[in-house]
């Protein structure tokens, strides 16, 4: 399958400091694709430099096969972090600036975003909710009808109403579609029923990537005797009270005198969170 946005030893810095460092990814067109990480791990440099707006210092970053240009791709959406919006122009108003500045433009797709999160037209941007503000945002994206969508901690100021809602709407997006969407998220419980593919940056290199069901199929949750926890293998983190330790491994198989399964999404990046801490 083509790549959708792929990374090949991918350096950005800033005034000499590294926020990317030799990042190594590629997302299958028509995935949804979890990029998470700690704070200042470079998801937002990442998504910044896929949508065009920043250059990278090294290596290669290409979309749908080609470095970006340093605009953002027609075949591509993109929401920052910050949700820039004009505060003073009305909701209709920004839906218009969006028509006037987009060769391809679905006003019907946009209008139907904000109806379902009640979002009012003619309500001045200043004057609405983040939550509301994220949804202009993500309806103008929509309204590029993009190939692939980036979108930057799309879910951190919704409700949970509000964020299953936008889920549904984005999920729609990929299956009617074939739409690539990739997302940086803190909220590993949301992006566990609706994403794929995991792209797990820490300190500004990839850490974990792929399809998250093969990733999790490599990995195992071993709990056991922690007197023989040094003895097992492809230990990514421990934990352990005096008697009983809990091992996230990677590798299929379980010791004798151990319990395994496989873990949750979340247990996995919380695993090489903690080993990444700890070192
Ligand atoms: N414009 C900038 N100038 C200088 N340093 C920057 C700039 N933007 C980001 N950085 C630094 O680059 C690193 C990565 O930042 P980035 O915002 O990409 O991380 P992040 O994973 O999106 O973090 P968060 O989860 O907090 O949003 C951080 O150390 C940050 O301080």
């Amino acid at each position: 399958m083509d790549s959708a946005l792929s990374a090949h030893r991918l350096v950005k810095s800033y005034r000499g400091k590294r926020a990317l460092d030799g990042c190594e990814f590629a997302v299958p067109e028509g995935a949804v694709t979890a990029l998470v990480g700690p704070n200042g791990a470079g998801k937002s440099t990442l998504l910044a430099l896929a949508a065009g707006l920043l250059k990278p210092s090294g290596g290669e970053l290409r979309v749908f096969g080609e470095p970006p240009t340093g605009r953002t791709h027609p075949r591509v959406g993109y929401l920052a972090q910050n949700r820039p919006l004009y505060g003073r122009l009305t909701v209709a108003e920004t839906l218009r600036l969006g028509r006037a500045f987009n060769q391809r433009w679905a006003q019907r797709r946009a209008v139907q975003v904000l109806d379902q999160a009640e979002v009012p037209l003619d309500a001045r941007v200043h004057t609405l909710s983040e939550g509301a503000r994220t949804q202009v945002g993500i309806a103008l994206a929509l309204g590029r009808e993009p190939d692939l969508l980036l979108l930057d901690e799309p879910l951190s100021a919704l409700d949970p109403l509000a964020r299953d809602e936008t889920l549904r709407l984005l999920m729609g997006e990929v299956a009617d579609r074939g739409m690539t969407l990739v997302m940086s998220s803190h909220l590993l419980s949301d992006l566990h029923d609706v994403c794929d593919h995991l792209v797990l940056l820490i300190g500004g290199a990839v850490r974990l990537t792929g399809p998250i069901e093969d990733l999790l199929a490599e990995h195992r949750v071993l709990v056991g005797p922690a007197s023989r926890a040094a003895s097992v293998d492809g230990v990514v983190q421990a934990s352990s009270t005096e008697r009983q330790a809990t091992l996230l491994v990677r590798g299929e198989s379980v010791p004798e005198g151990w319990a395994g399964e496989q873990p949750t999404l979340e247990a996995l990046v919380l695993g090489y969170l903690r080993a990444a801490r700890a070192r």
